[in-house]
């Protein structure tokens, strides 16, 4: 921890609460509608990509997993993360809406092992807050960060509701930066990496 600067614990007490907040005042019918349609400059910056994790929303996250089925439209295999253990390890199952789902650590749930773990090309995170530099904060297992680590060149986006937002999300030596974030109103592009080709 950084002495100048919120500790992750307390920020993540305070996004937390902020987004139960505005989830549940939320219009039911916003709601209903938010995250169901890919933006295009992020259909366009995934189009060559062959699979793409989502995650299954809990409780007041953005629900990602509302993405499948224009991503299968395009032609993608979906895949959802499975926690392996309760140390921070994961691999990611391909799914499809319609595929039964299987009861895992922290209540999250995973598709059916069926052919083996695939390899994501695009990895879109569950976050609690972030940042306009690109900072993710989670759930503090460290699972995404790992992950993340594993599949360097994997493209990585956030999903979020607006309000997750922070001024300043403090980033640790093993916090990779993400590339976008995506919320209910808007896509938040980071800048390209220094030496960076267009
Ligand atoms: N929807 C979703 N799936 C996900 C994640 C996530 O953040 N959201 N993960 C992201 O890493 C991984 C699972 N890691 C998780 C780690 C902690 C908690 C959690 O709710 N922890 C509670 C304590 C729960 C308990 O001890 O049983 C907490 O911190 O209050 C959830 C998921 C993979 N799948
Ligand atoms: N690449 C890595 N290899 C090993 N341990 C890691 C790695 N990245 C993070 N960790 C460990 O994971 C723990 C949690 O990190 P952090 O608080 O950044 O989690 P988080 O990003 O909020 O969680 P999550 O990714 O599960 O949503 C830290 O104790 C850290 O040491």
């Amino acid at each position: 921890m950084n002495g100048d600067t919120i500790d992750k614990t307390s920020l993540r007490q305070i996004a937390r609460d902020r987004r139960r907040a505005f989830v549940s005042t939320l219009d039911p019918l916003a709601h209903r509608l938010a995250f169901k349609v890919l933006p295009s400059p992020l259909a366009r910056r995934i189009a060559d990509a062959q699979v793409v994790a989502l995650y299954m929303g809990l409780d007041d996250e953005a629900p990602a997993q509302r993405l499948a089925q224009q991503l299968i439209a395009m032609g993608k295999t979906v895949a959802l993360p499975r926690v392996l253990d309760r140390l921070g390890s994961m691999d990611f199952l391909r799914w499809q809406p319609d595929d039964i789902l299987l009861p895992g650590p922290f209540r999250t749930s995973h598709p059916a092992p069926g052919d083996g773990p695939v390899t994501p090309d695009v990895i879109i995170a569950p976050l609690v807050g972030f940042d306009r530099a690109m900072n993710r904060l989670g759930q503090g297992g460290g699972y995404y960060d790992r992950a993340f680590a594993r599949l360097p060149d994997a493209l990585r986006i956030g999903i979020a509701w607006s309000v997750q937002e922070q001024d300043m999300v403090p980033a640790d030596p093993w916090d990779l930066p993400l590339h976008m974030v995506l919320t209910e109103v808007e896509l938040i592009e980071g800048l390209p990496a220094a030496g960076a080709v267009a």
